[in-house]
């Protein structure tokens, strides 16, 4: 079998095909999968219905996994977390983020995989960070590249949100202990690709440290807004075991939250990254 990658548009996203990832990763498709996720940011494959075991050794092979600080873990696998949505645990991924932007050190990727989906909504976008960032004027692009950005754990778990039960407040609590707000560049260059994109986002920063406020405040407004445009995004319609595989350094999503009263199960894998420049 040798791999299929077909774009799915000039920005961002690719559907893979012709690979069984329920079996153990050959180190040939590895490579093709990490260079294929270089240029196209988010890999998606179809009937993939991989166990959590095999999920978690699937994102192992590009990494060591992150373990969450308040999301749900699988059973069979730590490294798995569970999202769970329905009427008493409403989604809230609708919002666009790059994951675990409130730690030094960003995921790298994460792998998720589609395993209860209600009969129709739940569509998750991805957008890209590098075709955003190319899109900006040059002067603008020159104003923001030296800018820093704090990036806040509560600003996505909010205590009103992941701290409703004394069991969860101390989940809650430990993880707000261990996240004091970190700031990266607002502009980041990718440790691989070397490509320049925006690396703020709706979800995680707070603040642009080095304006004020109202200016910090605007600016983020527009980048978020200019982000979304349609042209730097890709939107996948879940079938179940679908999967998707994201470079979590340069993108951003968006989970949109148009399915309730009906439930929807994820399983997510998270890979982890190095500190961004
Ligand atoms: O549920 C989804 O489609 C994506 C949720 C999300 O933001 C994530 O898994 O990181
Ligand atoms: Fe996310």
């Amino acid at each position: 079998m040798t791999l299929d990658i077909r774009p799915l548009g000039p920005a961002i996203g690719a559907l893979v095909s012709n690979i069984d990832l329920t079996e153990p990763l050959r180190n040939t498709d590895r490579d093709t999968l990490q260079t294929a996720l270089l240029q196209h940011h988010v890999l998606f494959f179809e009937n993939q219905p991989v166990t959590p075991v095999q999920q978690r050794d699937l994102a192992r092979a590009f990494g060591e996994l992150h373990i969450h600080p308040v999301y749900p873990q699988h059973p069979e696998a730590s490294e798995i977390i569970v999202l769970d949505t329905h009427n008493d645990n409403p989604p809230d991924n609708d919002n666009w983020h790059t994951d675990v932007t409130f730690i030094k050190t960003p995921p790298l990727g994460a792998i998720l995989s589609a395993r209860v989906l209600p009969p129709h909504g739940g569509d998750t976008l991805w957008a890209s960070g590098i075709a955003a960032y190319e899109a900006l004027s040059e002067p603008l692009r020159r104003f923001l590249d030296p800018l820093r950005a704090e990036h806040s754990f509560v600003q996505s778990f909010p205590a009103w949100r992941y701290a409703r039960t004394p069991e969860e407040r101390k989940t809650w609590e430990a993880a707000v202990a261990k996240s004091p707000e970190v700031t990266h560049p607002v502009v980041r260059t990718h440790p691989v690709s070397g490509k320049h994109g925006l690396f703020v986002n709706e979800g995680f920063t707070s603040r642009i440290v080095d304006l004020a406020k109202a200016e910090s405040d605007a600016l983020l407004a527009f980048l978020r807004v200019h982000l979304a445009k349609p042209e730097f995004t890709v939107r996948w319609r879940w079938k179940q075991y679908d999967l998707a595989f994201w470079d979590n350094r340069l993108t951003q999503h968006y989970a949109t939250a148009d399915y309730l009263p009906h439930r929807r199960v994820m399983h997510r894998a998270t890979i982890l990254g190095d500190a961004p420049f």
